[in-house]
């Protein structure tokens, strides 16, 4: 997706694929506009293919189990998931936002969606993917995706995502989710065999989970574990989901806080806290009136230093990095170390993801990204959007 020939770049843009060097932003107001054309003027004339060029790609589905429980639904009042394939959705009555998210309605990426949005419409999707195109083809304004979680850390596949796609990160959610263990009702906890739920939920009730002796069982999202258990009226089978899951899907809470089980008494467990960001077809307009944040995406020549010097330009203007994300890159996944070689001495190449606690309408955010740009061949801003600051 190059825009070779062009001098006009969008937010969503790679700047390697600027021959021009000049850069303006593409927005609706053009008065807010002026504050950004100063990115124009540095010369990029290394890359000219962008790392992006791929298309998005059909996922693979990982999960078989999970997409058995959205063929067996037996609770058809609730809305089926969005796939790629199957885009008949009703629409939008124009008074709500309809924000597109992965799993089903109960799911902890929906309750995100209503802490950010708490009138939206949802619009549940199968896949990750799916939630991407929903917003690239106008069926939901908004997307909200997890990124990373304070106990399995970084999504890796949405920051892959993330780049495949040409939606712009607009706003961020952090949630601190209750995760609950669920049954049929009438069911006691020592009446449970098995235990099904998201691998990151279950990861984060291990220690509760073992103390109860349950086998445990991955699926693709929480709610969903609670609609396959409800619907098949699985009477020794438990869910690790959320107390609106149980609501939803008919199902009691035997316990709350599961997540929660390992820590001392003495030791504030801040609890199991997911950041979702939000996405929209177009960015938003960043200003200074509160603080924002701004996520970008870059590669780097191979050479000494190369990435603490990418570091620097944002030490030198006392910029706060809040994340730094590595991911193969992967068209280019190996590069031969130096032509002296016989050709062994290969490592994979990477793409970095950096937030940073910045505005884009900041002097010192704008320069930070110009001396960058003068040594990344490949550099995009994914979104400069307020920072949350509370959970
Ligand atoms: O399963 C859910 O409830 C989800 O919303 C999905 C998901 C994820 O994909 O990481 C989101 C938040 C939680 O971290 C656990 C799972």
């Amino acid at each position: 997706m190059a825009l070779k020939g062009t001098a006009v770049l969008s937010w969503g843009d790679s700047w390697s694929n600027n021959p021009s060097g000049f850069v303006s932003i593409r927005v609706k107001n053009l008065n807010t506009a002026r504050n950004f054309v100063c990115f124009g003027g540095f010369s990029s004339n290394k890359a000219t293919k962008s790392v992006e060029d791929e298309n998005p790609a059909k996922p693979t589905i990982e999960n078989v189990v999970s997409r058995g429980l959205y063929k067996d639904l037996s609770l058809t009042s609730l809305p089926k998931p969005l796939s790629v394939a199957d885009l008949t959705v009703t629409p939008n009555n124009e008074k709500k936002v309809r924000i597109s998210f992965k799993g089903l309605p109960g799911s902890y990426s929906e309750e995100a969606a209503l802490k950010a949005y708490p009138k939206c419409e949802t619009l549940p999707c199968d896949e990750f993917e799916d939630v991407f195109k929903a917003v690239e083809l106008w069926l939901a304004d908004k997307a909200v995706l997890p990124i990373e979680n304070s106990s399995g850390g970084s999504i890796h596949r949405n920051y892959d995502l993330l780049l495949r796609h040409r939606l712009h990160i607009m706003g961020e959610v952090q949630l601190v989710s209750d995760l609950c263990l669920l049954a049929m009702p009438g069911i006691r906890t020592e009446q449970l065999k098995r235990v099904l739920s998201h691998p990151q939920a279950l990861a984060s009730s291990d220690v509760f989970l073992s103390k109860l002796g349950v086998a445990v069982e991955n699926v693709d999202d929480t709610a969903g574990a609670a609609q396959y258990v409800a619907s098949n009226r699985l009477m020794d089978v438990g869910v690790i989901a959320s107390a609106r899951a149980a609501e939803i899907y008919g199902l009691n809470i035997l316990a709350n806080r599961v997540q929660a089980s390992f820590s001392l008494p003495f030791f504030d467990d801040p609890g199991y806290i997911t950041r979702f960001l939000v996405l929209a077809r177009d960015p938003m307009i960043p200003k200074t009136d509160k603080p924002f944040k701004t996520s970008i995406v870059f590669t780097l020549d191979e050479g000494p230093g190369v990435l603490f010097k990418a570091l620097a330009v944002f030490a030198l203007r006392e910029i706060n990095l809040t994340k730094i994300e590595s991911r193969p890159q992967r068209k280019k996944p190996l590069r031969v170390v130096d032509d002296s070689n016989t050709g062994n001495a290969k490592y994979f190449d990477y793409l970095f993801y950096i937030d940073f606690e910045a505005s884009m309408a900041e002097p010192r955010a704008q320069s930070a990204l110009g001396h960058l740009q003068e040594f990344a061949p490949f550099l995009r801003i994914l979104g400069c959007y307020p920072m949350e600051t509370s959970v």
